[in-house]
């Protein structure tokens, strides 16, 4: 644990998943990466800043002996695993918070409520909440990530002060925040609500999200919503805010420096030579709108006989909650797909489609956006979307472009320099990529360099430090506007 601000105050950070998942292998415990942009942005202000990481390792662990292995093996990195049985552990992560909450907070309708896994939503809030207020001094700064936790900061706030610890908390929410009407499917948002509203300090990744939450205290709680970037409720001021989400750019560009990197580089251009290359990167879920880009891309290749064996589109699918039925089913759907697609276009000198259902490596990652004339992006709703700001990172040199979907949140930051579309529409999604594929190298740099700047601007340690500073400052001065 270190210091992060001046007044070396302790911060924690919560998020369901730890940065590294733990599994049995041969009996031994080993640890790797967790994927997602979570684990991204939050690794990227792990060089700026010191704190504890507190979650779920991602195995059930229920020998002491062994607990005390994996504590031990996350150690190193300040990281503090929180245990829970598997089948509670199932229940909260895919049972609630994947099939129930996430569809409800990117708009997707046919969500059934159901009473079994809204309790353990609510049991692991509060196995969380204890763990948390045990280790947290008086003092500390409190930050709770994302949809999986947002019972939490009522529950902590609840045990902290029955402890007489004062702490700050604050509340970052990864996903959209949908429109009011959409959250009347869930009959348990109030409960929801009303958790993050125990939070000193609430922040989103676009200003649509936020005026969403405010508009839905308001009709949902009454709440008091007069005074811009705050809301009133049961006695207490919460303060609302947009904080822009990024990377860690020198990562990626550190990365393309490397020679295995430019090795691997060359043997790409050397194999797409004559071919423009078209990649995306999506965990395999409904909100990446794949099977939209797939279809778009087959309309692509439709109106375009005149680019056939001339352009390749390299989509990396991570796997992702697996566990859980609407994935397994859209895996295969995908695949279909995919099949029908490389059915249809394939010649005998290649293939115009790549579907790769498995993570890659980060050089490997880092490489294929850097040889990649275009980057596709067709969420139907998305948070952020790093992968957007990953791309630009690595097209220093080719000034690639970004074509993106009108729904994923970075195109709230990102439209002025990339080629929008509606991801349900298969005309406009071929014409983007037409026109992505096509755009004078004038323009090209212009964009790019549009994008450029806006990256490096906002980076994930900006980000948290903007975030951590003013959840200190709400600490300190506790009355005082937002
Ligand atoms: O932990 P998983 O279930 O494997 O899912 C991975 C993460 O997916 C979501 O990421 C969101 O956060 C990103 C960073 O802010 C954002 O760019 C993206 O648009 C969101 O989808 C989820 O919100 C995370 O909690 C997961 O860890
Ligand atoms: O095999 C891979 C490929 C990509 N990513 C990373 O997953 C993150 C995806 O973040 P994004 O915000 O785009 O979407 P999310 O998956 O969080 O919804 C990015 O940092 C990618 O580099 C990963 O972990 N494993």
């Amino acid at each position: 644990m270190g210091a992060i601000t001046d007044e070396k105050r302790n911060l924690i950070i919560v998020s369901n998943r730890l940065p590294l998942s733990v599994k049995q292998v041969d009996g031994a415990y080993q640890s790797s990466l967790s994927s997602g942009g979570l684990v991204t942005s939050l690794s990227g202000l792990t060089k700026s800043t010191k704190f504890q990481w507190f979650g779920w390792p991602g195995i059930e662990v229920k020998d002491p002996k062994d607990r005390e292995d994996v504590q031990k093996s996350l150690e190193a990195h300040n990281a503090i695993p929180i245990f829970l049985d598997s089948s509670l552990a199932h229940e909260h992560y895919n049972g609630f918070s994947n099939r129930i909450l996430w569809p409800v907070l990117h708009y997707q309708s046919g969500v059934v409520f159901d009473e079994t896994p809204w309790q353990a939503y609510r049991r692991v809030n509060e196995l969380f909440a204890d763990a948390i207020a045990e280790t947290a001094d008086s003092g500390s700064l409190i930050w709770v990530h994302d949809y999986h936790l947002m019972l939490l900061p009522e529950l902590l706030r609840d045990r902290l002060k029955q402890q007489g610890k004062s702490c700050a908390i604050g509340f970052s929410l990864h996903t959209p925040f949908p429109a009011g009407d959409f959250w009347r499917n869930l009959p348990v948002r109030k409960h929801l609500i009303e958790g993050m509203l125990s939070s000193d300090l609430i922040g989103f990744h676009t200003d649509e999200y936020k005026q969403n939450f405010i508009d839905t205290c308001a009709s949902l709680l009454n709440a008091r919503t007069e005074i811009p970037n705050q809301i009133q409720y049961k006695n207490r001021l919460v303060c609302i805010n947009k904080f822009i989400v990024g990377i860690d750019p020198e990562k990626f560009t550190d990365s393309l420096q490397k020679p295995d990197v430019q090795e691997r580089i060359r043997s790409l251009k050397e194999r797409y030579k004559g071919v423009k290359v078209i990649v995306g990167v999506d965990r395999l879920d409904h909100i990446k709108g794949l099977t939209q880009k797939l279809k778009g891309f087959d309309a692509f290749l439709d109106d375009h006989p005149e680019l056939q064996n001339k352009v390749v589109l390299i989509q990396v699918a991570v796997p992702s909650r697996e566990d859980v039925k609407e994935y397994q089913d859209l895996e295969t759907e995908l695949c279909t797909i995919a099949g029908k697609i490389n059915g249809k276009h394939a010649t005998p000198e290649g293939t115009p489609l790549l579907y790769m259902h498995r993570s890659v490596p980060f050089n490997e990652l880092t490489a294929l956006y850097s040889v990649a004339d275009v980057c596709l992006l067709t969420s139907t709703r998305d948070g952020m979307n790093l992968v957007a700001f990953e791309y630009v990172a690595c097209q220093e040199e080719r000034h690639g472009v970004l074509v993106l979907s009108e729904f994923a949140g970075a195109a709230s930051f990102m439209t002025n320099g990339s080629i929008p579309f509606h991801p349900a529409n298969k005309t406009e999604m071929s014409e983007a990529i037409f026109n992505g594929l096509n755009l004078d190298p004038g323009e090209r740099k212009a964009k790019y360099e549009y994008l450029r700047g806006f990256v490096n601007a906002n980076t994930s340690a900006k980000w948290g430090e903007t975030f951590i500073e003013k959840l200190s400052l709400r600490c300190r001065r506790p009355g005082e506007s937002c």
